[in-house]
C-alpha cells in the first residue's frame, strides 16, 4: 500500500512538472498547434488512465427521442446520492407539500455498489461539436457520465446500470407529478426549457366517478383503457402501433374535457394539448410529435375548428367566446395569405396519427373533440384512426344523480322524482346542472332544497324555451310553405 502510495507521490511530481512546462512553452505555440497538441494529450491521457467512463445522453435516436435511461439515472442520483451532492436544485413534488431536491447540474456525487466506488457528474454538451457549454441555449444536450475503474467494468455493465435503471425508475414511479404540455406558452419559456413545448402541472381533479355519464358507458370506457394500457404485447403480436384513438363529440357543457381529465388520471398519463392554430407548418407539427413522450394523451379540442377539411387549415382567432359560434374562426385581413407549404394540412396531421412517427415511443393517445361530429372529414375520423367515438350528451337522471352527490353530498331526495321527469323531457348540457346545484351563497350551501328547486326552476324554464322554440321554427316553417305555394299560383298567371 506506501509502495502504491509513494509510486502514485512520484507520478503527481511528474505531473506538476509537465504541467509547468506546458505552461512555459503554450504562451510560444500557435494556437491551432496548441488546440492539436491539447486533443492529442488528453487522447493518451485516456489510452492511460486506469478509469472507464460512460455517457448517458438526454436525448437517443439522434436527438427524436428523450432517452428513459436518463430519466431513470437523473431520479436515482436525486434519490439515493443527493444527500452527498454539495449543489442541489429543489422543486415541487407531486403534491405541492412534497419538496423534491436533486443533484444540480455540473455537481460531482459519488455513490458505492458491492463495494466499490463510481463517480458520477451531470453536464451539458453543445450539439454542434464538442464545446462543453453551461448556458442554457436550444442546442444543448444534457448527459450524465458515470466513471469508475476500469477492472469493474462487468460489475458496472452487467449488474450495476441495471439497477440504476430499475432503481430510477420505481423513483420516477413514487414522484410522478404529471403534466399538462401546450405548444402555445410563450416562446421565450419554451426556448429556456429547450423544448418545443411549455408545461404546468397537471392539477385537473376530474375522475369516472365524479363524471356525470350513464353508468353502462362509463365502465365500457374504462375497460377499453385498461385493455388498452395493459395490450403492449398484444399490440406488438398483431403489428400494429400501441396507440388508440378517441373522438368525443355532443354540445358544449357535456363534458368533454372533463372526461380527458378523467382519462389522464385514471391511467396516470401525462397531457398534451395541441393547438393547431398555432402550429405553422407540418414540419413544426412534426417536432411537435417527436418531442412527446409515451404514456401520454394527445388532445386537439374542437378539431372541426382548427383544420379546413379541404385540406387547408382556417387561419384567424375564435370569433367570439359563444360557445354556438365556436366553430367559426374570422380571417384576419391584415395577415397576409400564405401558401400551403407554411400551413399544417389535413394530410400532414393524417400523417403524424398514423404515421410511424407516431409508432415511436408507443402507449400514446390520441383525442379529438368536437361539438359537429357532421363536419368532420370521414377519413379523419375513420376507425383505426378513431377507434372509439364517444358522444358525450345531455343529462339524464343517471349523470343528475352524479352531480347531486358530487355538488350536495346527497344520494336521494324527495324532489328526485320530478327533476328525473323534467330531465327526461328537457335538453340541459350537465354544465347547466352542475351550475344550478353549485351554492351561490352560504345559506345555499348548507341547503339542498333550495339548489334542488332552483334546478327544478331552471329545468321548467328550459322546457318552456324549447317549446316556444320549437313552435316559433314550426310557425316559420309554415309561413315558408305559405308563401311557395302563393308564389307557384303566381307564376303560371304571369306567364300568360
Ligand atoms: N359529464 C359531466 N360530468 C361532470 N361535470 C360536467 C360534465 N359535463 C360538464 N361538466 C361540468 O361543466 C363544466 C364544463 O364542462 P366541459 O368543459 O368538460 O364541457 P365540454 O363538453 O368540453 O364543453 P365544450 O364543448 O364547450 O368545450 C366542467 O367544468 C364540469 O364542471
Amino acid at each position: 500500500m506506501v509502495a502504491m502510495v509513494e509510486r502514485w507521490a512520484g507520478l503527481g511530481s511528474a505531473m506538476a512538472s509537465i504541467i509547468f512546462l506546458w505552461s512555459m512553452v503554450q504562451n510560444h505555440v500557435p494556437v491551432t498547434l496548441r488546440l492539436y497538441l491539447t486533443t492529442w494529450a488528453a487522447k493518451l491521457a485516456a489510452c492511460f488512465s486506469p478509469y472507464l467512463q460512460i455517457t448517458i445522453l438526454e436525448n437517443s435516436a439522434g436527438r427524436f427521442q428523450q432517452s428513459e435511461f436518463f430519466y431513470a439515472v437523473e431520479a436515482y442520483l436525486s434519490d439515493a446520492c443527493a444527500s452527498r451532492a454539495r449543489r442541489l436544485k429543489a422543486e415541487l413534488g407531486s403534491d405541492s407539500s412534497n419538496l423534491q431536491v436533486s443533484v444540480d447540474d455540473h455537481e460531482e456525487v459519488t455513490d458505492e455498489f458491492s463495494g466499490v466506488t463510481l463517480w458520477w457528474y451531470a453536464s451539458k454538451k453543445h450539439s454542434k461539436g464538442n464545446v462543453i457549454s453551461f448556458y442554457p441555449g436550444e442546442d444543448e444536450r444534457r448527459f450524465y457520465q458515470v466513471v469508475f475503474h476500469r477492472s469493474h467494468r462487468d460489475l458496472v455493465v452487467g449488474s450495476y446500470l441495471p439497477f440504476v435503471l430499475a432503481e430510477g425508475r420505481t423513483v420516477i414511479v413514487k414522484n410522478r407529478q404529471r403534466r399538462l404540455f401546450t405548444n402555445c406558452g410563450g416562446r421565450r419559456r419554451r426556448y429556456l426549457r429547450n423544448s418545443v413545448w411549455d408545461y404546468v402541472k397537471f392539477e385537473h381533479p376530474a375522475t369516472f366517478d365524479t363524471l356525470a355519464m350513464d353508468t353502462d358507458q362509463k365502465e365500457a370506457i374504462m375497460d377499453d383503457l385498461i385493455a388498452f394500457k395493459d395490450g403492449k404485447e398484444y399490440y406488438t403480436k398483431v403489428g400494429k402501433a400501441w396507440k388508440r384513438g378517441y373522438l368525443l363529440y355532443g354540445p358544449p357543457g357535456t363534458g368533454k374535457s372533463t372526461m380527458i381529465a378523467a382519462m389522464a388520471n385514471f391511467l396516470d398519463y401525462d397531457v398534451y394539448d395541441l393547438e393547431l392554430t398555432s402550429v405553422k407548418n407540418n414540419t413544426e407539427l412534426r417536432k411537435l410529435f417527436i418531442e412527446m413522450t409515451s404514456k401520454s394523451i394527445i388532445v386537439i379540442e374542437d378539431i372541426d375548428c382548427s383544420i379546413d377539411l379541404t385540406g387547408k387549415r382556417r387561419k384567424g382567432k375564435k370569433a367570439s367566446s359563444n360557445k354556438d359560434s365556436d366553430n367559426e374562426y374570422e380571417a384576419d385581413p391584415t395577415e397576409p395569405q400564405k401558401d400551403d407549404e407554411s400551413k399544417v394540412t389535413l394530410s400532414g396531421l393524417l400523417n403524424f396519427i398514423d404515421g410511424l412517427w407516431s409508432a415511436s415511443g408507443g402507449e400514446r393517445i390520441i383525442i379529438f373533440t368536437t361539438n359537429h361530429k357532421e363536419k368532420l372529414d370521414p377519413a379523419l375520423i375513420r376507425r383505426g384512426r378513431m377507434d372509439k367515438h364517444i358522444e358525450m350528451s345531455y343529462c339524464r337522471f343517471e349523470g343528475f344523480k352524479v352531480l347531486a352527490k358530487n355538488y350536495l353530498d346527497i344520494v336521494e331526495h324527495v324532489l328526485f322524482g320530478e327533476i328525473q321527469q323534467l330531465l327526461e323531457e328537457t335538453d340541459m348540457s350537465p354544465a347547466d346542472v352542475a351550475e344550478n346545484l353549485m351554492p351561490v351563497s352560504k345559506k345555499k350551501k348548507k341547503d339542498p332544497n333550495m339548489c334542488l328547486a332552483g334546478l327544478i326552476a331552471a329545468l321548467k324554464q328550459a322546457k318552456k324555451d324549447a317549446v316556444e322554440a320549437a313552435a316559433a321554427a314550426k310557425a316559420k316553417e309554415e309561413e315558408e310553405a305559405e308563401a311557395k305555394k302563393a308564389k307557384e299560383k303566381e307564376e303560371p298567371k304571369e306567364d300568360k
